[in-house]
């Protein structure tokens, strides 16, 4: 069945309005875009939809060369009224992520893709982890208690797979982790031998019932659009044996909820110093 995250969201969303208006003045996102596809636009969308409803300023600003992004992120870094930066895929082609990335300062980085957020994950401290890799964690222990669970990722990529399994293997966490890609053999083997699957490989309904044993919990990352329409990276016959998140309306809205948390906290933790 397709699982109800609608408890799950409110209780986030009531959390946020309450920090948010504790806070002197609204925390401020700066959305900065480069080429996005339609994916990014899908999350830009919801980002603003989002904002507007917490009561976070949200502005977009475009930087289409390296250069631009050069001037733009240090300066928004150093900037005072904004406390959160988030940077859109695919960037330009004349910069590396690990490069763009590290030019917003780490306390900002609300997508946690800094090298500094990245490695504090790895110390069991994540600050700002990776929102769609914090969202799916969020989700798991909604459903259920991860402690020893097998839990096969399907995607290593920076943004989801890879942080996803750190925050898996946490302290308190322990779950049993297998990451899978685009090399590994006999994957149907391997997802139908997990409790839980979470897929994030961007191919629209890729994975169909062969790929999962029934009763499975199944987290479907995948945002793509075709025709104007969302699909997930799982075809939706799945929720006719496991328990399936939905898309849309799954895993990117938490995702979108956890960006504009950790806008707050940014805002919060700006207070503090
Ligand atoms: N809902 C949300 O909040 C978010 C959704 N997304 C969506 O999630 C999806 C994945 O995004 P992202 O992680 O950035 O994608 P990437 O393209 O960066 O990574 C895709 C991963 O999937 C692997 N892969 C691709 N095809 C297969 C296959 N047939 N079998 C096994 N593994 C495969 C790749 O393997 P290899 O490493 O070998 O190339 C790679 O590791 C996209 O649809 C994206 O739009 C992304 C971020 C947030
Ligand atoms: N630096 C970076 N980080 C990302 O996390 C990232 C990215 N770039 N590029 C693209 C993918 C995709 N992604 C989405 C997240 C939420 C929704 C989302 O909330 N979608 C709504 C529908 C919104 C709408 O289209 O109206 C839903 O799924 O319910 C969509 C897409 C994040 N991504």
């Amino acid at each position: 069945m397709f699982l109800n995250l609608e408890p799950l969201y409110s209780s986030i969303v009531e959390n946020i309005k309450e920090r948010v208006s504790k806070l002197p003045k609204p925390p401020k996102l700066a959305a900065v875009t480069c080429q996005p596809d339609l994916s990014t636009l899908s999350y830009l969308r919801s980002q603003e939809k989002q904002a507007k409803r917490l009561g976070i300023e949200f502005a977009v600003y475009e930087a289409l060369k390296a250069s631009d992004l050069k001037l733009l992120l240090p300066k928004l870094s150093s900037d005072d009224t904004v406390n959160g930066i988030f940077l859109t895929h695919p960037l330009p082609s004349d910069i590396s992520e690990l490069e763009a990335v590290s030019l917003i300062s780490p306390e900002k980085d609300v997508e946690g893709r800094h090298p500094i957020n990245l490695g504090n994950i790895m110390y069991d401290n994540p600050i700002f982890p990776p929102c769609t890799a914090e969202a799916v964690l969020r989700i798991i222990k909604y459903v259920t208690n991860p402690a020893g669970k097998t839990i096969t990722i399907v995607g290593r990529s920076v943004t989801v797979g890879k942080p996803l399994s750190m925050l898996l293997l946490q302290k308190g966490v322990d779950a049993t982790v297998t990451v899978c890609h685009s090399r590994t053999k006999n994957l149907a083997e391997i997802t139908r031998n997990s409790e839980i699957v979470v897929v994030a490989i961007g191919k629209a309904k890729a994975l169909g019932k062969e790929y999962f044993s029934p009763g499975a919990l199944v987290i479907d990352v995948g945002i793509n659009v075709e025709n104007n329409e969302i699909f997930g990276d799982v075809d939706p016959s799945v929720a006719e044996i496991c328990d399936l998140t939905p898309v849309p309306g799954g895993v990117g809205r938490i995702t979108t909820l956890v960006l504009m948390e950790h806008t707050v906290k940014a805002a919060e933790m700006a207070r503090k110093y």
